[in-house]
């Protein structure tokens, strides 16, 4: 069985979206010179329902330019937006462009891309409105065969009429009918498994495809390959040798005006039920038979399975305030933004240890901490090895630490003791650098620096790769039915706990590094801060 056809199972090796999709493998130099040509055997229409909003905007319609400058996507390829403002697909492109990227000398294909969109206004839940979109799809579905892609860019409560309109009036007779939903799945459990039962009896799981963008980025998906496509990291990857894994993500901006629509989730809902729980869930899963989405699936489900639900005294909940010497946003707290409720307890900062009660990871707690208005933009996972057994160096060794930066500048580092380099038998710390821009960058991006290394690397957005994933009817990189049901039962008592309204958030200095209650947190759960490494930088 050919890597293409394991983990693509609906997909034919000679059909053009597995060309595409062996494209989009290349490096994108190879892209670029060789020659191949996707002359559409089949023609694919992708609506966008939601397409006047801010999500189509700034994610969708750029993705789609994306991949159709890269010559990704089926050739005969048309795109709809649907939504109820009156306007027109100029207006849309107008706004739009702040956020396409377009490049001196793409001009032409752009103004070919948005020859091929089209807009249709109506509403969300009147049927004839939907029967008219069918129509105009009808007309670009000229042949035996044609596919249909749905993106729901739209708000959770027209959620289910819209669902039950596209079953009712526009799925396509002739080919496949993909649906693309974006979180919230739900609130809680409950609502989740409502959703899930709502969609359930309208598609087929393999027509749903739940985007969690995180599972779109790059160092997200290296953690299989690094986990199993080397022999180094297995025999350690255990209880026997890991002390504590942290799983972050901070940002150094606050709800910037937008804290009416944060303040119904708060920060677990938004980063840690799902980015972060997923980034877990492929840390800590056994390897899975092969890789064929659903045997990848069915080791996540595992490990989640495997997780009792949060308790509050393994949480640290945070709300930032205003930072009086700080500037711009950061002279406001949460509080002050006039979109959020008065006196709202909802967390913006949160650190909550899970533990996975199997044999692998019995005892090694896994940290996950995510805020907004911190000190700074990044994701990583750490994973903190235990101390040095039988120790010969007078307990000198700092514990090595395996960090995989998802964002900014994604890297991969190993914290490690060396002997000082000289005439002493000294040790200290350094690290074993994969800096994915000094070792992938793009030749004609490169800014070489002294050591003759380059800067920047070109890599995909994760909406590239995931929209791309459902043109190929891959599955891997989605978020399944049961998966979600899992995550929704490890948080929702404590979402409970915490919306029952007795749990204050402790304040923290907007730009700081969030409430030192967190700190203390790791330090129970046997993470070692000593504080005393020292990167050394090039500049
Ligand atoms: N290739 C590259 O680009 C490489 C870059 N580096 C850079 O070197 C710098 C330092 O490396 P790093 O791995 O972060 O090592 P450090 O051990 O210095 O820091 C680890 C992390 O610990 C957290 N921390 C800070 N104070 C405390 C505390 N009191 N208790 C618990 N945790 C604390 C911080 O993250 P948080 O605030 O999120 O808790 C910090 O980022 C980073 O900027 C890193 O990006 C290093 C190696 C390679
Ligand atoms: O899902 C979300 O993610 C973004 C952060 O995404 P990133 O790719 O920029 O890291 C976050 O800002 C937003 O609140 C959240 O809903």
């Amino acid at each position: 069985m050919s890597w293409r056809s394991q983990t693509f199972p609906e997909c034919d090796d000679n059909s053009e979206v597995c060309l595409a999709l062996y494209r989009k493998s290349l490096k994108s130099k190879d892209m670029d010179h060789d020659g191949t040509h996707f002359d559409g055997q089949y023609p694919h229409v992708f609506v966008t329902l939601g397409a006047s909003g801010d999500l189509a905007r700034k994610k969708i319609y750029p993705t789609l330019w994306w991949l159709y400058r890269d010559n990704l996507l089926p050739s005969n390829t048309h795109f709809f937006g649907y939504a109820r403002s009156k306007t027109t697909i100029n207006d849309i492109k107008t706004k739009c462009e702040p956020y396409m990227k377009v490049k001196p000398g793409e001009e032409e294909r752009y103004a070919e891309f948005w020859k091929l969109n089209h807009y249709v206004s109506g509403n969300y839940n009147v049927r004839t409105d939907f029967e008219k979109l069918n129509q105009e799809l009808s007309q670009f579905e000229k042949g035996a065969v044609a596919n249909r892609l749905f993106y729901l860019a739209l708000p959770p409560s027209v959620f289910e009429e819209v669902t039950i309109l596209i079953r009712n009036s526009c799925m396509g007779e002739k080919g496949w009918n993909r649906i693309i939903i974006e979180k919230p799945f739900g609130r809680d459990l409950a609502s989740s498994q409502r959703l899930s039962d709502h969609l359930a009896s309208l598609f087929t799981e393999s027509q749903i495809y739940r985007i969690d963008h995180y599972l779109g980025k790059e160092m997200v998906q290296n953690l299989m390959t690094l986990r199993f496509g080397n022999r180094i990291f297995g025999p350690t990857w255990n209880r026997d040798n890991i002390a504590s894994i942290q799983i972050s993500f901070k940002e150094p901006f606050g709800t910037q005006g937008r804290g009416g629509y944060f303040d119904e989730f708060g920060i677990i809902r938004d980063i840690m039920q799902n980015h972060l729980l997923q980034i877990l869930t492929l840390v800590a899963m056994e390897k899975p038979a092969s890789c064929l989405p659903d045997d990848i699936r069915n080791e996540k489900v595992k490990v989640l399975k495997s997780i009792k639900s949060l308790e509050l005294h393994d949480v640290v909940l945070g709300q930032y305030v205003a930072d009086p010497e700080g500037e711009g946003e950061a002279k406001l707290g949460y509080l002050d933004d006039p979109t959020v409720p008065k006196g709202s307890l909802t967390p913006t900062y949160a650190a909550a240890v899970l533990r996975i009660n199997n044999e692998r990871w019995d005892g090694v707690p896994f940290i996950l901490k995510c805020g907004k208005a911190l000190n700074e933009r990044k994701a990583e996972v750490r994973i903190q090895f235990e101390d040095v057994p039988g120790d010969i160096f007078d307990g000198k060794p700092k514990r090595n630490e395996l960090v995989i930066r998802v964002q900014p500048g994604e890297a991969l580092y190993v914290k490690l003791m060396v002997k000082t380099p000289g005439m002493a038998f000294d040790m200290e710390e350094t690290e074993l650098d994969l800096t994915y821009g000094h070792r992938y960058a793009e030749q004609s991006n490169c800014k070489e620096d002294h050591m003759g290394k380059c800067y920047t690397v070109k890599l995909p957005d994760a909406y590239e790769r995931l929209i791309l994933d459902v043109f190929c009817g891959s599955q891997m990189h989605f978020v399944r039915s049961d998966e979600l049901h899992e995550a929704w039962r490890i948080f929702t008592p404590l979402l409970h706990e915490i919306e029952s309204g007795g749990v204050k958030p402790i304040p923290y200095v907007f730009g700081s590094r969030g409430p030192k209650e967190a700190d203390e947190l790791l330090m129970k759960n046997n993470f070692t801060y000593t504080g005393s490494y020292k990167w050394y930088k090039r500049e």
